[in-house]
């Protein structure tokens, strides 16, 4: 039986525990809170960030991480993207040496402009064959409540890719296998920068044909940050892609969609900031990627507005209209 590890138990990392133990593998669930541990003991249910969800007996939640990675075959990471560098510092002597190291986070890290399994790869040591991400449309209440989607394991190495793909398929979870990290972790980062252009779009009140200018739009900027990163085009087409920016732009269960529909209807950010508990990671990631473009000398205007009304006091009606009186160009 897989024994796994998953270290971060907030929406996604809590839901991934449970697919795990629903895949059949012994599931260990790392949570900081030790009343939050006693709570799942008690309930089977994480009331804070998935109320209403049954947790299978094969998941364990321990304050404790030594416990959790104690012979882990595989070790899942679901923290927020900015926190992990810290995070991994004090988990890395604890990792086993062998252990399949699999990403669950979205986000590019502010300053270096890493993707994840970059910072997993420098602060661990793990050869980069170790080291996947999984990524697609993935909200996780859904998938805590077995609707079927579908999912992305990308990975260097195929047969690691495939072991990961067997323990956490289900009934009601799809994981296909891809080559390309750079674009699946990449498509995954983006589309949260673009969901939020979706939400500051939802909320001054626009419809369907102004989300999909900007998730066609969207997905333009993501694939030409990709090709100039080494990425495989073709992955933007993919579950990593499209899929994943499609479900997070049209879904109200986004956290960056619904941060961004704050902003529309009118709140600061500090406002948004202040409602908002979980991690929308689009709000600090949107900064890398503008940067990451900026070293590769790519276009990408809705992430420049995007980091404009997130950081540099802009509206989101001014957003619009410098959205919309870009110079003429072809598609
Ligand atoms: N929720 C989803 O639907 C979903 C789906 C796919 C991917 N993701 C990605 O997974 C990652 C985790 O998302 P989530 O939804 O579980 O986030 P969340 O905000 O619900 O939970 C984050 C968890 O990380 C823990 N954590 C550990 N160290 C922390 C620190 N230093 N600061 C803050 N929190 C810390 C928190 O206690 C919490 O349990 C993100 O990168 C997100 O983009 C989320
Ligand atoms: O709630 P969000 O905006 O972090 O999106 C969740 C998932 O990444 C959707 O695939």
């Amino acid at each position: 039986m897989t024994r796994a590890a998953v270290l971060g138990a907030g929406s996604w990392g809590t839901t991934f525990a449970k697919v795990l133990a629903d895949a059949g593998c012994s599931v260990a669930l790392h949570a900081r809170r030790p009343e939050l541990v006693e709570t799942i003991a008690r309930t089977r249910e994480n009331a804070d960030y998935l109320p209403g969800v049954r947790l299978p007996a094969a998941v364990r939640a321990t304050v404790d991480p030594a416990e959790a990675l104690d012979g882990a075959d595989v070790v899942v990471l679901a923290v927020p993207s900015q926190t992990l560098r810290d995070n991994l510092a004090g988990w890395t002597p604890l990792l086993p040496p062998e252990a399949s190291l699999l990403s669950l986070m979205k986000g590019v890290e502010l300053g270096t402009t890493k993707r994840m399994s970059e910072v997993i790869c420098e602060v661990t040591g793990a050869g980069a064959d170790r080291v996947a991400a999984l990524s697609g449309p993935n909200l996780a209440r859904e998938i805590a409540e077995e609707q079927p989607s579908a999912t992305v394991i990308a990975c260097s190495d195929t047969e690691r890719a495939e072991l990961l793909q067997a323990a956490c398929g289900t009934p009601y979870f799809r994981p296909y296998t891809n080559p390309d990290l750079v674009g699946c972790e990449l498509g995954g980062a983006v589309k949260n920068v673009i969901a939020l252009a979706c939400g500051v779009a939802t909320g001054l009140g626009f419809g369907d044909n102004t989300r999909a200018s900007l998730i066609t739009r969207g997905l333009a900027e993501t694939a030409r940050l990709g090709m100039a990163l080494g990425a495989d085009v073709t992955t933007f087409a993919g579950l990593a892609g499209l899929g994943d920016l499609v479900a997070t732009c049209s879904s109200p269960l986004s956290r960056n969609r619904t941060f961004g529909e704050h902003l529309g209807q009118g709140m600061s950010v500090a406002e948004v900031l202040q409602i908002t508990k979980q991690t929308a990671e689009g709000v600090k990631t949107c900064r890398s990627v503008l940067d990451l473009a900026r070293a590769h000398g790519v276009d990408v205007p809705i992430t420049e507005a995007v980091v404009r009304v997130c950081h540099e006091g802009e509206s989101a009606a001014q957003m619009v209209r410098e959205m919309m009186s870009r110079e003429a160009k072809p598609e």
